[in-house]
């Protein structure tokens, strides 16, 4: 089985490219999906125990929780350290389910897979990619976020540039989705050829 990995910077276009990996019948795992998860269960007693403010109703409010970090950044360090522990059993528990369906290809949408170091357990990354300004009006487009909010998450992220350099694939997103879908299944049929490749026998 080949683990692929999936990730870019905020806005890039993770979400959507995913989409067409599934279209090519490659299951997905979502690290922003278990994140939101977590948020209603797992996650909401250790949360609350640092963010007492931000639980609202039994779950983990994020509006509340982008506010406390906005006010102070600091504190994003030890939310990451209840969250990524708790992503990453999902992740395992995702790849071993595939593993008994018996999956020939498979990829990992994580926003932070090489600030994590989560590549070392994959095979091959693709990273989705666009201009910066794209990128900006993309997020900034969205209901609640803010120059300072992009900011916060941008200085936690590695560099578009830097990410690009590591990437086995590139998916470019600034052309259009067409391109894009295009790109996608250009690296599945690629990567499902060297899958079949078939082992050399034993002389
Ligand atoms: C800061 C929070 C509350 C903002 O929530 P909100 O719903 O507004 O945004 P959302 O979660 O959709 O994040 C949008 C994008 O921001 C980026 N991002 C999120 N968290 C982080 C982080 N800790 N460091 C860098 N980038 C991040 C990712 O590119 C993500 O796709 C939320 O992202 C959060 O709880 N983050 C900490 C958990 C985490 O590290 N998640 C990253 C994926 S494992
Ligand atoms: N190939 C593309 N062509 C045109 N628009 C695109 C393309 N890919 C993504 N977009 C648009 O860009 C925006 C952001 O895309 P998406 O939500 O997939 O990004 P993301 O990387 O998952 O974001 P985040 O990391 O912030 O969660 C969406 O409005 C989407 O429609």
């Amino acid at each position: 089985m080949i683990r692929l990995g999936l990730t870019g910077s905020i806005g890039m276009g993770k979400t959507t490219t995913a989409d067409f990996f599934r279209q090519e019948g490659v299951p997905v795992y979502d690290a922003d999906a278990a994140v939101h998860e977590l948020y209603r269960h797992e996650a909401v007693e250790p949360i609350g125990a640092v963010f007492p403010e931000a639980i609202v109703d039994g779950v983990v409010d994020r509006s509340i929780l982008s506010q406390t970090l906005a006010q102070n950044p600091g504190k994003m360090k030890a939310l990451e350290a209840i969250v990524h522990p708790l992503v990453r059993r999902k992740q395992q528990a995702f790849l071993e389910d595939q593993e008994l369906a018996g999956a020939d290809l498979v990829a990992f949408d994580i926003p932070l897979l090489f600030e994590t170091g989560g590549q070392k357990q994959l095979d091959k990354v693709v990273v989705v990619s666009c201009d910066a300004e794209t990128q900006r009006e993309r997020v900034l487009a969205r209901p609640g976020w803010t120059e300072e909010k992009l900011a916060m998450v941008l200085a936690r992220q590695m560099p578009d540039e830097e990410k690009r350099a590591r990437a086995d694939f590139v998916v470019e997103t600034g052309f259009g989705l067409e391109i894009a879908q295009a790109q996608v299944k250009d690296i599945v049929q690629a990567l499902r050829l060297e899958a079949d490749v078939p082992w050399p026998e034993d002389e």
